[in-house]
């Protein structure tokens, strides 16, 4: 394998969070707000749905790069009765409930039996310290969770503690609607995971015209008087990039991806810093990001790395790991057991069954290089498991998935891009 003189230009699609966000923003806002190169994929048209039946009309036009989403801002939360699935979205679970709470009627919300099964108690006990309702939905297993029903007529506001050791998606759900909430928020989210998310979440609010304010202790200030409508581009997803920049790491090959560069919203981008330590090559420039594999698809191992901040793509690391010359451990990834599925263990699982060696912790993993052997696949319903193996496969034969499509959550044309990039 020999490393082209020029880069292959990645299509990766928009990013989830961002998208997600802003349609909760833009549906907020008091007046229209165009988002452009928005993701299209089961997550965001599963939130882009669940805010219309909730109310905020949301309209499809062609742009110059694939579609765009014009929202019709509402400025206030939801009125009336209204059901919403949220399919697998952890982030429509976890952002809707919170905006029909500063509503006013009856909102009914559920989902797949997988996003059924994840945490949500933090944010239900948030949405009734601050004023609401929140009951069991027809069908809901004791313990509280989806499906539910909240009924309100609006949250109050004030001080609130969320535990967020299990998901930031808690914090950020109250976060973005706290604008149009009664009084100011002051929030305390004690064992946040995954704090770039946050991030993402204060810096698009301020750009629909909140105004966070984050203390020297950590809480969150957030005042009222809603949101303003502005109009978006959604840069390309992080998280997403990391299959063709890993890919592009274990096949000798350079790969760029335009449109994310040092000045990205997402955290997930530093995931190509962490390829820097296998050897790679990374360019990160203003507007595009490069990764050129080097030294014949051989990758430096012998590390340890905390991915705590960027779970979503340790799965990543671990599928390429086993090309390493010496062991990697990942560190910090105990909330990655609470995802589409147990990822810790769907990674372990998997890759001891195409022959590595693999320990595993409550909250980390080492893989030790060695010889693979065919095998298929157990995708559990997770993209990401579905994603990160077929990078693995584009060096081992005769890999195969159980489930190749559930890759829509997040990038319905992955393998089609893995294929003309690498095939
Ligand atoms: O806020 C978000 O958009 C997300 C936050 C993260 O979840 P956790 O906070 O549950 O780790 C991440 O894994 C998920 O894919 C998207
Ligand atoms: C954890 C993920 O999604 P969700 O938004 O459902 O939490 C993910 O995309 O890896």
């Amino acid at each position: 394998m020999s490393t082209p003189a020029e880069p292959a230009l990645a299509r990766i699609p928009g990013s989830k969070s961002i998208t997600n966000r802003a349609l909760l923003l833009a549906a907020a806002a008091d007046g229209p707000s165009r988002l452009t190169a928005p993701l299209v994929s089961d997550d965001t048209v599963a939130f882009r749905d669940g805010l219309a039946a909730l109310g905020v009309e949301i309209t499809e036009q062609a742009g110059a790069d694939g579609v765009d989403w014009l929202v019709h801002g509402i400025g206030r939360g939801p009125r009336g009765r209204a059901g919403v699935w949220c399919a697998d979205a952890g982030t429509a679970a976890r952002f809707l409930p919170v905006f029909a709470a500063t509503g006013a009627g009856e909102f009914a919300f559920d989902a797949s039996e997988q996003l059924r099964a994840r945490p949500l108690r933090p944010l239900i006990e948030a949405i009734e310290a601050l004023g609401a309702q929140v009951l069991p939905g027809e069908g809901a297993a004791e313990g509280g969770g989806l499906p539910l029903r909240v009924r309100t007529a609006g949250l109050r506001g004030g001080e609130l503690v969320v535990d967020s050791s299990s998901s930031s998606q808690f914090l950020t759900g109250i976060l973005l609607s706290a604008p149009l909430m009664g009084r100011p928020l002051t929030v305390r989210a004690p064992g946040l995971v995954s704090r770039p998310y946050l991030d993402i979440t204060l810096a698009l609010m301020r750009h629909f015209g909140g105004d966070p304010a984050v203390g020297p202790d950590g809480r969150i200030r957030v005042a009222t008087g809603g949101y303003r409508a502005r109009d978006l581009r959604i840069e390309p997803d992080a998280s997403t990039a990391s299959y063709v920049f890993a890919a592009a790491a274990v096949t000798n090959r350079s790969v760029t991806v335009p449109g994310l560069g040092s000045g990205s919203l997402q955290g997930d981008l530093r995931f190509a810093e962490v390829l820097r330590l296998t050897g790679a090559q990374v360019e990160i420039g203003p507007d595009d990001t490069t990764v050129t594999g080097t030294g014949m698809g051989t990758l430096r191992g012998g590390f340890e790395v905390d991915m705590g901040d960027i779970s979503d793509t340790f799965m990543t690391l671990a599928a390429i790991a086993p090309f390493a010359d010496a062991p990697i451990t990942i560190r910090g990834i105990g909330h990655a057991r609470l995802k589409e599925s147990d990822r810790i263990a769907a990674t372990a699982t998997n890759l001891r069954a195409l022959g590595a060696e693999v320990t595993d912790g409550p909250d980390w993993i080492t893989i030790t290089p060695g010889p693979l052997r065919p095998a298929e696949i157990a995708c559990h319903c997770d993209h990401r498991i579905a994603m990160s193996f077929s990078v693995l496969g584009l060096r081992t034969p005769g890999i195969t998935l159980d489930d190749p499509a559930c890759v829509s959550k997040t990038f319905p044309q992955f393998h089609q891009e893995l294929a003309r990039l690498f095939g």
